[in-house]
């Protein structure tokens, strides 16, 4: 493990620019890890993948923290949302890894004659353009549909918007995503490859809690209670996988068994879908490759998992 070292804290977006292009200059290969903060194990795994990356030449690491806005709707958890800069910057610190924190107070022009988000009509939890602010969006079409897309609005084109904001920041060769969030990491996957962006997208494997929880900044808001029910999402994807790999490969009867499972337990189910691991559609009999992603409510927090199954394999 590398010693211990403070990473550069960035807040201005030319700076960063800057920062970025020089270290290109001195020959080094310059890999990304968006984040909105309250670091776990999951973002440190990402960054152990960013200084892995294959290169040949050194990897100057940067992390960004922004919760971005325009990917809440007003009624979703923008407010609560967990943060501790200081707690990241000491983790960030012990991996000794870290270059550089791209933490910027706020990323979007806002115009005059503000709407705000609490007004009537608002989307996003962005003060949208009523007047000269930000009106630009990136959207992947029918990636964006479905699953997280159907229950989050504006979720997808806030997040394909930031990103696309901060590879243009940052110019970066490589960033990782993980596959925690699988719908995500596709829709960047088919941004990056649909607009040209030069960039080598990693998709991270999951990282758990000992008993199977996927980690996730948001677990802190669960009871006690809450987060043992919550056991029941992941406990469910491994009996399906278990099960898809004996032989009960028919998704209507694996869907229905994990939603009363969840059920059960006391979740209430958002989505639980069985889709193809690149297109993201869905399949009726397990035969190729397919992710089980599932979202569920326990209390007021709403968590995602997933887990990826290859019969052929
Ligand atoms: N358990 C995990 N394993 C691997 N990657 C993860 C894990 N949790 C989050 N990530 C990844 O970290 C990046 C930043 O995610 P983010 O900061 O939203 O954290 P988070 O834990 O997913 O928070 P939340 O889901 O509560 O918003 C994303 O690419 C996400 O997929
Ligand atoms: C990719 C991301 C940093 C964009 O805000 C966010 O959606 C996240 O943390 O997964
Ligand atoms: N990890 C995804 C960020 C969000 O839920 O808004």
């Amino acid at each position: 493990m590398a010693a211990p070292r403070e990473p550069e804290v960035i807040r201005d977006k030319a700076a960063m620019r800057a920062w970025s292009r020089r270290r290109r200059a001195e020959g080094k290969t310059v890999a990304v890890v968006p984040t909105m903060g309250y670091l776990h194990q999951g973002h440190l795994s990402l960054i152990s993948a960013a200084a892995a990356a294959a290169s040949a030449d050194p990897v100057a690491i940067v992390v960004t923290i922004y919760v971005n806005p325009s990917q809440f709707a007003p009624s979703e958890d923008l407010a609560t949302y967990p943060s501790d800069f200081a707690g990241d910057l000491r983790k960030l610190a012990s991996t000794g890894v870290v270059d550089a924190v791209f933490n910027p107070p706020d990323l979007y022009v806002r115009g005059a004659g503000r709407r705000g988000a609490a007004s009537g009509g608002a989307i996003s939890c962005l003060e949208e353009a009523a007047g000269d602010g930000h009106e630009t969006w990136v959207r992947v079409e029918r990636l964006e549909k479905g699953m997280c897309g159907a229950s989050r609005p504006v979720f997808f084109r806030g997040v394909a918007t930031i990103v696309s904001k901060l590879f243009n920041i940052i110019e970066p060769d490589v960033a990782v995503f993980g596959k925690k969030d699988y719908q995500q990491w596709r829709v960047i996957c088919r941004m990056v490859r649909d607009l040209d962006f030069a960039i080598e997208i990693i998709g991270s494997e999951i990282v758990r809690e000992a008993d199977g929880l996927a980690m996730s900044s948001r677990n802190v808001h669960l009871s006690r209670e809450e987060r043992e029910k919550a056991l029941s999402i992941s406990r469910s994807l491994v009996d399906a996988r278990t099960g898809a790999l004996k032989g009960n490969t028919d998704c209507k009867q694996i869907k229905n068994k994990i939603v009363q499972t969840l059920t059960e337990t006391g979740g209430q189910v958002d989505y639980v879908e069985i889709v193809e691991q690149e297109s993201l559609v869905p399949v009726e009999q397990i035969d190729g490759p397919v992710v089980i992603c599932v979202a569920a409510w326990f209390g007021k927090v709403r968590l995602i998992d997933n887990i990826e199954i290859d019969t052929r394999s």
